[in-house]
């Protein structure tokens, strides 16, 4: 038995039935070569103790892990791409491949891949991921979560072995297929497409398979749509504010990218912002910067106005409005929460943290400082000035445009459990996802097959995220 104690295959998906997904198959590859498996979270659901030739079976050949799916699922979904209507969406280059119970938690975690061939939803498309766009979506996933942002994560990437064409690279490039753990591939989209099917019934069945799999605590609601709503747009209303004080352009907010349970996933055209720009955009394809950096919390607020409408036919239009009127609240709340938890400040009440949060940001504005240092200089608040002042960004904070901001970090004192001996961000890791460390990651590897940088940039997150977790555990 290759799988630990903590392997708990589940089958979730066979309640939806078939109208949700096509039976679909892996592509045959003319090689395997394991380049990436996720030891970090691979314990959680027991594959740890497969050995490297056991997970290519399951992650390069797509062998079916026992006890959970039989058959691949490409799941069936619309969507607005820049706000015009695509029914012709799917999963065209990947599938739900299992569900497995996360042993941590209890929750249902999907495995899901990219790059594993075509389905009926490619739509003349290859089916095929790049290497690079791998190496992109593990540098992405695992540097957020590093960064406490709630997200998918990249579970396996194996080189397949393919020369692709790509027109925004240059060609011919090296292919893979990545498999993704998420809570969830069910999208917005998922549910405007039986909306625009005026299939209710279906619809119905996927709000209480969204409960039942991913929602629990909402077992037994009396008005299932609204609740789920509620719990959905809190989740995304928090994910949006992470993102912002990550300074994480997502690139891509259409609503078949907008996870139901509030997970940020599908790292395409990602970046971070070196400065505090709201007009910086990710996607070269992005002409108008819909998706720019300070437009990410209206374009959620555009997608989760798409999802209220999908549900109003299964609640009432006065709930769902109510809750859809109060999502920017909460998303200002949360940015306000994010911003004290990067800080590591206590909050004093919620008005002092709005003017904590609206300096912070203005202060960056003007002054341009590196996106990242204000939250390293000042981590602790008081406790750290005499090191952020003598540092090398003292100048910065000796000029008249930091005094409000100044005296706003001075009111706070530190959060529990944090401790400057230990700041939870050093430079390297927060610098890590400029697009030329993303280029010095991937020449190497086009050019000589060296993964040294991959590695190293793996193990800069891996204590990103060790410095973290110290904290949250002394915070409690
Ligand atoms: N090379 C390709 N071949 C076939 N279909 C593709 C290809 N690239 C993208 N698609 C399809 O185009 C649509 C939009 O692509 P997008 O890049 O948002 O999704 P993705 O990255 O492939 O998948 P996910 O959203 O699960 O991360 C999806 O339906 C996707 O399956």
């Amino acid at each position: 038995m290759p799988f630990s104690d903590h392997y708990t295959p589940l089958t979730h998906h066979s309640r939806l039935g078939d109208e949700f997904y096509d039976v679909v198959q892996a592509a045959t590859f003319p090689a395997h070569i394991l380049r990436y498996r996720n030891d970090d979270v691979s314990p959680r659901i027991g594959l740890d103790t497969l050995t490297d030739a056991e997970w290519l079976r399951h992650f390069g050949y797509f062998d079916p892990l026992p006890g959970s799916l039989p058959q691949p699922l490409a799941l069936r979904y619309h969507g607005h791409q820049f706000r015009s209507y695509n029914p012709d969406l799917g999963d065209g280059r990947g599938f739900l491949f299992a569900q497995l119970e996360d042993s941590v938690d209890g929750r249902v975690l999907d495995i899901g891949t990219k790059g594993s061939g075509t389905t009926p939803w490619s739509r003349g498309g290859d089916g095929r991921l790049t290497l690079k766009g791998g190496i992109r979506e593990i540098l992405a996933s695992e540097r957020l979560d590093a960064a406490g942002v709630r997200t998918s994560r990249t579970l396996s990437v194996v080189e397949t072995g393919e020369s692709l064409h790509r027109g925004d690279e240059p060609s011919p490039t090296r292919s893979c297929v990545l498999a993704r753990l998420s809570h969830s591939h069910i999208r917005i989209g998922t549910f405007q497409r039986l909306v625009a099917n005026e299939d209710r019934a279906s619809l119905t069945r996927l709000v209480e398979y969204v409960i039942e799999t991913y929602y629990p605590d909402l077992a037994g609601a009396a008005d299932p749509a609204a609740a789920l709503y509620d719990a959905a747009t809190t989740r995304i209303a928090e994910m949006t504010a992470q993102w912002m004080t990550a300074g994480f352009v997502h690139g891509v907010l259409n609503t078949d990218n907008i996870n139901i349970t509030g997970e940020s996933f599908d790292y395409g055209p990602w970046r971070f912002v070196p400065t505090f720009n709201p007009t910086f955009t990710a996607a070269y394809f992005d002409h108008s910067g819909l998706y720019a950096y300070g437009r990410q919390p209206e374009a959620m607020t555009w997608n989760v106005a798409r999802l209220g409408e999908c549900l109003l036919s299964l609640s009432t239009l006065e709930k769902i409005q109510s809750i859809f009127d109060d999502f920017w609240e909460r998303y200002e709340r949360f940015l306000d929460i994010s911003v004290l938890n990067r800080l590591g400040l206590k909050e004093i009440s919620r008005k002092s943290s709005t003017d904590l949060r609206e300096c912070l940001f203005s202060f960056m504005d003007e002054s341009q400082i590196g996106f990242e240092f204000p939250f390293f200089d000042w981590y602790g608040g008081e406790q750290s000035q005499k090191r952020a002042i003598t540092g090398p960004r003292g100048d910065f904070y000796t000029q008249d445009s930091f005094r409000p901001l100044h005296d706003r970090i001075m009111q706070h004192e530190p959060a529990r459990g944090v401790d400057l001996s230990q700041p939870y961000f050093h430079n390297g890791a927060a610098c890590l996802m400029s697009v030329e460390t993303v280029e010095a990651i991937w020449q190497p590897i086009a050019a000589t097959d060296d993964w040294c940088r991959l590695h190293d940039a793996m193990r800069q997150v891996a204590s990103m995220k060790a410095a973290l977790q110290v904290h949250r555990t002394r915070d409690g």
